[in-house]
């Protein structure tokens, strides 16, 4: 019996396929939407080069993935495929199958998370017809938040927008959820202390945590929030989008590309929403960016260490932050005051532990949101299909 993972991002598909409960392929599709290009391709002896995409969204990836898989025997015994659906709104925290029903209320979350949600809901209709009697499965990026205190939930607005659902959310809950896991294996006890998660890939953000739970999250209504990104501002004025509608003939959908396109790393430097292109460029628009990207980690840090009230760890994931040693150093020496302390050999070396032995301990652990997801729909699919070694 097998379990098929699939993590659809703005432009990236990731999969992981378990037996059991071993991951026995795993890998990445980059660029869909322009040109789709497996990038890595883990356990098995061939590869995904030879797929061909003859599409370029991502339920026809999917449907060429899915293909080839068939071809290498791959999907024997398939009972059932899990996706990471990035909004659940108020109404979604647990996983949940997914039917006609179900999808038709995740549709209403369209407009709050439209780099994500549309693709993921396409591949969903997709593999529902494909495969109408495999149970697919939804595991909600928003969940891991539901139980922060009412405090860091609200917006400071009008009530009858609250009692609507115009709320802070928060993401990356399932990369949050694995880390925190990862945190409690290794660290046990010491795990429930005031720990901050930066998760910096092509969204970005940022968890407090205690006991961990979280307690804040950077992002809010929408993947917007917080951070700086790829291609996201984060925090931005409210202001400054009356201007630009008022005054610059802005409509929403303008507004819509300019917020989730055209900012970011990728709109101050001009270059690239991609770190490694701007870490090798000598162009000073790039080292701008990546200035005011730490900046504003550095900020929304301070933030949720005070939400905590002081830090004792502190964990780097996701591209970003398992890769980047010179983001890693530069966020580190500006938290000085906090007791921050780096190894700099450590980090050079992309060691897990990155502190020097004084202040809150530091980490660099690789999320896994597919296995998150695995684990997360195990209890529900094994309650669908008796027998099946689910739960086992
Ligand atoms: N070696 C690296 N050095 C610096 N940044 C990197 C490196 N590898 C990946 N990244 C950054 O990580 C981003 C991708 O992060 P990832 O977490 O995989 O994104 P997502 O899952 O959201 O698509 C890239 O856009 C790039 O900015
Ligand atoms: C929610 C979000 O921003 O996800 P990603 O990092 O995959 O873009
Ligand atoms: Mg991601």
């Amino acid at each position: 019996m097998s379990l098929l993972v699939l993590n659809g991002g703005s432009a990236t598909l990731k999969f992981a396929l378990y037996r059991r409960q071993q991951v026995v392929l795993r890998g990445r599709i980059e660029r869909i939407g322009s040109r789709p290009q497996l990038v890595a391709i883990v356990g098995i002896g061939s590869t995904l080069r030879d797929i061909a995409f003859t599409g370029n969204d991502h339920a026809a990836v999917s449907s060429a993935l899915l293909d080839w898989l068939e071809e290498q025997d791959m999907l024997d015994g398939l009972e059932g495929i899990a996706h990471r659906i990035v909004h659940g709104g108020r109404d979604f925290a647990d996983p949940v199958r997914l039917d006609h029903t179900v999808l038709a209320r995740l549709d209403t979350l369209v407009p709050l998370a439209p780099l994500h949600q549309p693709q993921a809901l396409a591949i969903v209709r997709h593999l529902l017809a494909r495969y109408p009697e495999v149970p697919q499965i939804a595991c909600f990026d928003t969940a891991f938040h539901r139980t922060q205190p009412w405090v860091n939930q609200q917006f400071a607005l009008p009530r009858t927008l609250t009692e609507e659902g115009i709320l802070r959310y928060g993401f990356h809950g399932l990369s949050y959820a694995y880390i925190t896991r990862r945190l409690r294996e290794m660290l046990g006890e010491t795990a429930g202390g005031r720990v901050i998660v930066a998760h910096l890939g092509q969204g970005c953000s940022l968890c407090a945590l205690r006991d961990g739970r979280s307690q804040a999250t950077s992002m809010g209504f929408t993947a917007l929030d917080g951070l700086m990104m790829g291609r996201r501002c984060g925090s931005l004025d409210p202001g400054v989008i009356l201007y630009l509608m008022q005054h610059k003939g802005f409509n929403a959908q303008a507004v819509e590309h300019l917020l989730y396109h055209d900012s970011g790393l990728y709109g101050v430097s001009g270059i690239s929403d991609d770190m490694r292109d701007l870490e090798a460029s000598e162009h000073p628009h790039a080292q701008e960016a990546i200035a005011l990207f730490v900046q504003r980690v550095v900020h929304e840090i301070g933030a949720m260490a005070a939400v905590n009230g002081g830090l004792d760890a502190l964990v780097f994931t996701a591209g970003i932050g398992e890769h980047s040693q010179r983001i890693r150093a530069a966020i580190c020496q500006r938290l000085a005051w906090l007791g921050v302390a780096l190894d700099e050999t450590a980090n050079r070396h992309h060691a897990q532990r990155l502190d020097n032995g004084s202040g809150p301990s530091l980490w660099m652990i690789p999320t896994d949101e597919e296995e998150e997801i695995a684990t997360a729909s195990r209890t529900l699919l094994s309650d669908m299909t008796p027998g099946s070694g689910f739960s086992t």
